[in-house]
């Protein structure tokens, strides 16, 4: 297996479409731009899909899931176990995002890249374990070369498997605990920042927990020497990542390269993008933010990302769900864009 992949040039944009969609835009029944974002998200759908009217029907979630060895550091609130027991939640039709996709009638699959504790076989999720877990990043590099590039393949894998089923959104989701710190470690290296900046609550940890967890990160940034010094993307995530933030990665790269639109969930989705759009800067056109999280570091990833999302609900859970939420939206924007009626239709008098 190789990486070569990931450095193809991603899909280009349809400009024809996205200029006939603008000019749609002018022709409908409202002030120009009196949908703000709405007319926006239109048109840049327009742009992806190649067609001046776009539609979104066909929505595919990923959820990736994994086990970090940080964990054993003390970094969340939770068990670890708590990973393979959401692989079954989400594939019983329990979990936050089960709900979700089964509201706007989506396609979800779990790929379980590596739970500590190995799931029954359940239909909607894929075994793909490359080992129990990463190691400890607090110790070692969390993945060796092998590990990061099956688990970017496994990502790409899933977008390619979206694409074939016809999707017109790739939605990613994760599920693993302690991966807020991979990912706060990640952004601190990527970004130059420091952990105190960018480490946050997780699944809730009180003040002390989000010092100590700071702490873990920082001595992790000096064990691995990433600290003020220029070190490839793809290096930096096979030391400080997890197989889902790769997964993420992998899925992200290949679903621009192929063409597939991308709505972006939270926190560590986000740092999944950042990897993704430094690993291929080409992918960033095809990625749509969907949220700002409530975890510490999001805003500071975002910026980086020059995104700018398109709901700030207070939400802080992962798994693809603030994806999820803001789909609605995109849809909305679709059937106003399509069905309203142009001044000429409509006999309304245009502006002076
Ligand atoms: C029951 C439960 C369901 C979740 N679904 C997503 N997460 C979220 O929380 C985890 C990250 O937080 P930390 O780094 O503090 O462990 C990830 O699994 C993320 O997807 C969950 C967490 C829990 C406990
Ligand atoms: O924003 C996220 O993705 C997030 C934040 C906290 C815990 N899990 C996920």
């Amino acid at each position: 297996m190789d990486n070569d992949w990931l450095q193809q040039p991603c899909a280009v944009l349809h400009e024809a479409a996205r200029s006939a969609a603008l000019a749609r835009q002018e022709q409908l029944t409202k002030p120009p731009g009196a949908l703000g974002r709405l007319e926006d998200i239109a048109v840049q759908l327009a742009a992806w899909q190649g067609v001046a009217q776009p539609t979104l029907q066909r929505i595919h979630i990923s959820i990736f899931a994994a086990d970090h060895g940080v964990a054993e550091e003390g970094v969340s609130l939770f068990p670890q176990a708590v990973t393979a027991e959401m692989v079954r939640n989400f594939a019983r039709g329990g979990a936050a995002i089960s709900v979700l996709a089964r509201q706007l009638n989506a396609d979800l699959e779990v790929i379980n890249l590596g739970t500590v504790t190995a799931v029954e076989p359940l239909p909607g999720v894929r075994d793909e374990r490359i080992a129990a877990g990463t190691a400890n990043l607090a110790r070692t590099p969390a993945m060796t070369q092998a590990q990061c590039t099956e688990a970017l393949q496994a990502g790409r894998n899933a977008a390619v498997r979206a694409k074939h089923a016809d999707a017109q959104l790739f939605v990613g989701g994760e599920m693993g605990i302690a991966n807020t710190t991979s990912a706060s470690a990640l952004a601190c290296a990527l970004l130059g920042e420091s952990p105190h900046n960018l480490a946050g609550r997780g699944t809730g940890l009180d003040a002390a927990g989000v010092s100590h967890k700071a702490d873990v990160i920082a001595a992790a940034l000096v064990l691995h020497g990433v600290e003020g010094v220029r070190i490839e993307a793809q290096e930096i995530l096979r030391r400080l990542g997890g197989f889902e933030i790769a997964g993420l990665a992998g899925a992200y790269i290949a679903a621009a390269q192929l063409g597939l639109p991308i709505l972006v969930d939270g926190f560590i989705s986000s740092v999944a993008a950042l990897v993704a759009v430094r690993i291929n800067p080409s992918a960033r056109a095809w990625m749509l933010f969907a949220h700002t999280s409530a975890e510490a570091g999001h805003q500071r990833v975002l910026s980086a990302l020059d995104a700018q999302p398109l709901l700030q609900l207070g939400m802080r859970l992962g798994e693809g769900s603030g994806a999820a939420v803001a789909v609605p939206l995109l849809q909305l924007a679709c059937t106003l864009h399509s069905g309203m009626a142009t001044f000429a239709e409509a006999g309304v008098s245009e502006q002076h």
